[in-house]
């Protein structure tokens, strides 16, 4: 079997699923697909040092070997707080008005990239498979050609591709995209994102796009293709039965004193909309008041890039307006909203999930969602509750009989909650009952198998029609 290299911008050593803290979905899945595979996960530590030295800091923790090196804090500043979280993803997620174009940034983008496969060259056997995640790393397939890889290499990008008219806001966009077809495979979240970049390589390059999704560009061939990605739903129940998870559920039950919790979980990021979907929820305390008094939300929201000006803008918006909604709606023994920013184990996550009568997944834009598969993994068959999930979420595609709403609808949203709150019971399982079957058959395992597939390419041999099948 070939062994697997996956590079991303950030190694986080694997945890246990009892860990305290926050991890993004990116690190969950990835420590799932690497526990199986032989091979080697590659990136930045986190970790900032005074000048660059390409040193590897090679570990094996959890069943996973990792390799990592050590960031300037230049290269962190441009490459990382700037061109990745100041221009690609607010672009990205649709928010042109975010979005900052300094060439320094830009600069520091390639430097890092470069630096990246100067690291990972040596790392790399003639027969390894390279699989390389996210808006990070994009041009890292052309650099590691430049320096004589002739590996499969594959890209997978966990947030959306932003339609052609906003994506060549972005300077020096051609170049992005020339860069990225250097991969064998490139795969989006979901088919919305693949048919943007698709569109942008047919229009703007002048490339052209098969049936059998095979983009061909300037001689070279690139297997473009959707790949939704899942949670570990294996591990997810394990921790859903640990003496963690019926603590956590206990604690929140009893808390809520006979209360309809409506959960929410996200980093506090702008794409997930919760300025919004506070908003939302103080229609419908304003607009059912009778029905506002047996509800509680807890909204879960750990800090997320704080460097980043427009993270701590959303951090200040946020306090403000859980501040108004309780003093305009508390009373003396209760508060309409629990506004939380410290983050939990996936166990305890498992529990607050199960202990709710709603989860309120309202992304903005989302490249898949992990929380909403969570939240409906989490349910007690015999009486699940009620998922309402933003139409802008890739999980929307998956999770069809979800409530799906459109977050930038405060009416439709709050509306939506009311429909959850009072939904009975059989309509709630059968909803349930089709949604979770995605989740556990649609998971990590999966994503990644049929990925490293496609990304081994067509069998020796086979002749051309039958491996475009
Ligand atoms: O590493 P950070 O800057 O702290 O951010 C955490 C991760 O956030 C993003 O997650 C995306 O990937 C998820 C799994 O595919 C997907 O469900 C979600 O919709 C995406 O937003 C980011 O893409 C990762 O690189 C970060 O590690
Ligand atoms: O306090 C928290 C908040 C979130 N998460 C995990 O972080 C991931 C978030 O993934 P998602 O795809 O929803 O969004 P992202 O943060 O990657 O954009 C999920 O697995 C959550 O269980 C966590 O472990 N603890």
């Amino acid at each position: 079997m070939n062994r697997l290299i996956v590079v991303s911008n950030r190694v986080s050593v694997p945890k246990a699923a009892d860990s305290k803290g926050a991890q993004g979905g990116l690190a969950v899945a990835l420590a799932a697909a690497l526990r199986e595979h032989r091979g080697i996960w590659f990136g930045w530590s986190g970790n900032e040092t005074e000048t660059f030295t390409g040193h590897l800091n090679m570990q094996r923790q959890h069943g996973v070997t990792t390799a990592t090196i050590d960031l300037e804090h230049q290269d962190i500043d441009e490459y990382y707080n700037g061109y990745a979280n100041r221009t690609l993803w607010p672009l990205f997620h649709y928010r042109v008005d975010l979005t900052e174009y300094e060439r320094s940034f830009g600069a520091g983008y390639e430097r890092v990239n470069q630096r990246f496969a100067d690291s990972v060259t040596p790392l790399v056997e003639p027969d390894d498979l390279v699989w390389i995640h996210d808006y990070h790393l994009l041009p890292l397939g052309k650099f590691l050609r430049d320096r004589g890889m002739n590996n499969r290499i594959g890209l997978f990008l966990h947030i959306p591709w932003p339609p052609t008219r906003l994506f060549v806001s972005l300077p020096f966009h051609e170049r992005l995209v020339e860069h990225m077809l250097h991969y064998d495979v490139i795969g989006f979240q979901s088919r919305e994102w693949l048919e943007s970049f698709n569109h942008y390589v047919e229009k703007e390059l002048g490339g052209t796009v098969s049936d059998d999704g095979t983009v061909e560009w300037n001689g070279r061939r690139v297997v473009a293709r959707a790949f939704p990605i899942g949670i570990d739903y294996a591990e997810f129940m394990a921790a859903a039965e640990s003496d963690i998870a019926k603590r956590a559920f206990e604690r929140l039950k009893s808390s809520a004193d006979g209360k309809k919790v409506i959960i929410g979980v996200d980093r506090l990021d702008y794409s997930k909309g919760l300025v919004e979907r506070f908003e939302s929820y103080h229609r419908f305390l304003t607009e059912h008041p009778e029905a506002a008094k047996d509800v509680v939300l807890l909204q879960i929201a750990p800090p997320s890039r704080e460097d980043v000006n427009t993270y701590q803008d959303i951090r200040n918006t946020l306090e403000q307006s859980a501040g108004h909604i309780n003093g305009a709606h508390a009373d003396v023994d209760w508060v309409p909203i629990r506004y939380v920013n410290q983050g939990y184990s996936r166990a305890e996550l498992a529990g607050f999930y199960r202990a709710s009568r709603v989860g309120l997944v309202t992304p903005l834009r989302d490249g898949m969602n992990l929380v909403a598969k969570e939240y409906v993994a989490a349910q007690d068959p015999e009486d699940p509750g009620v998922l309402i999930l933003s139409r802008f979420a890739g999980a929307a595609l998956q999770l069809a009989e979800a409530l799906l709403v459109n977050p930038h609808s405060s009416e439709e949203v709050g509306d939506a909650i009311n429909t959850a709150l009072s939904m009975p019971r059989e309509e709630r399982i059968r909803r349930w009952q089709s949604m979770v079957q995605s989740v556990r058959d649609e998971d990590v395992i999966a994503w990644r198998d049929d990925f490293v597939t496609a990304l081994k390419g067509p069998p020796a041999n086979a002749n051309p029609r039958q491996a475009a099948a």
